[in-house]
């Protein structure tokens, strides 16, 4: 396998474009050729703002935590960051382009300084807010499979590594609800935290699944993902999806394995039960689809993405 690209976050000037700049930008070090960052920690202080801050996750002296809801498309948006980091370098998982402004109000009231803005996926029904946060926040880079043939400032695959300061998120392929699916996982580490979290975009949603019935969907390669890239987690991992319709904030891999109605089942049941779903076309899907190839920014320039040092 290629080595991992190793994402760190450096204070960089902003700049949104010039392929030459790409070095500056994503600065491909090693954590541990870094000095440790100067802030004193103190471990009970951070824990207890760690639990202040943090809903329905686990610990971790580090990570900051929340969940926020669009609701008009059923669409979770992730913020983590790392608060011990001087810089409070945070990330966004899939921000829906009606929400940026909530979102981007939070980021500047906690203080955080928001580095990456990413895409589990092209999504069908709602446009993705990363194009938009990319003109509101100039200096952060939208994100997205490799696999999606989508646009955008850097472009990842499985085995990835995306440091959002001591903190990072491990990159795995859930193909299966589209060609390019990715999942993120929470680090595994002594300093990450624990339980792990997995961000299943819409390979795997709380006691169900995405569908799999356009944009190159596959219900054996979804079943195959969901199996060998998330229920292998362990079952003490958070599952966070990209949607839930049923008032649903959290599960885990251990609840998933036991009771989702459509997983739990052997590959033929699986894809009967998908092949059944007579679910309607999402309404936005003509307009989302070509939106979200470049990442919601239908006028993004020409560049070619930054490549990931592997
Ligand atoms: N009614 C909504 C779309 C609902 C839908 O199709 N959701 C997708 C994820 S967004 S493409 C899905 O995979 N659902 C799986 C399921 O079992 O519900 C709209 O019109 O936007």
């Amino acid at each position: 396998m290629l080595r991992i690209g190793v994402l760190r976050f450096v204070a960089l000037p902003h700049s949104s474009s010039s392929s030459s700049s790409s070095s500056l930008l994503f600065n491909p070090i090693s954590p541990k050729s870094l000095p440790p960052p100067p802030v004193i920690r103190t471990k009970l202080v951070s824990r207890s703002r760690t639990m202040a801050y943090t809903a329905s996750s686990g610990s971790s002296s580090n990570l900051l935590f929340r969940q926020l809801f669009e609701k008009e498309s059923s669409t979770y948006t992730y913020l983590l960051a790392d608060v011990s980091h001087p810089d409070k370098p945070a990330l966004l998982i899939d921000p829906v382009d009606k929400t940026v402004d909530r979102d981007i109000s939070l980021v500047k009231e906690l203080g955080l300084k928001l580095i990456y803005a990413m895409n589990t996926h092209v999504h069908a029904d709602h446009v993705t807010g990363t194009g938009l946060i990319k003109t509101k926040l100039p200096g952060v880079k939208s994100v997205i499979s490799k696999a999606s043939k989508s646009k955008a400032d850097l472009l990842i695959e499985a085995g990835d590594k995306i440091y959002f300061g001591d903190l990072f998120l491990e990159v795995r392929a859930t193909p299966g609800h589209t060609l390019g699916c990715l999942t993120y996982v929470t680090g595994d580490g002594p300093d990450q935290p624990q339980p792990r979290m997995a961000f299943t975009g819409d390979a795997l949603l709380i006691r169900g699944c995405g569908r799999t019935d356009f944009q190159g969907g596959s219900s054996h390669q979804l079943y195959n993902s969901v199996h060998s890239q998330i229920f292998t987690l362990p079952k003490d991992t958070f599952i966070y999806p990209a949607h839930d319709y049923k008032g649903f904030t959290v599960s885990t891999v251990g609840e998933e394995m036991l009771y989702n109605p459509r997983l739990t089942k052997d590959e033929e049941g699986f894809k009967s039960i998908m092949e059944n779903l007579k679910l309607s076309y999402p309404k936005m899907i003509d307009i989302a689809v070509p939106a979200n190839m470049v990442c919601g920014l239908q006028d993004l320039s020409e560049r070619p993405a930054e490549s990931v040092a592997k």
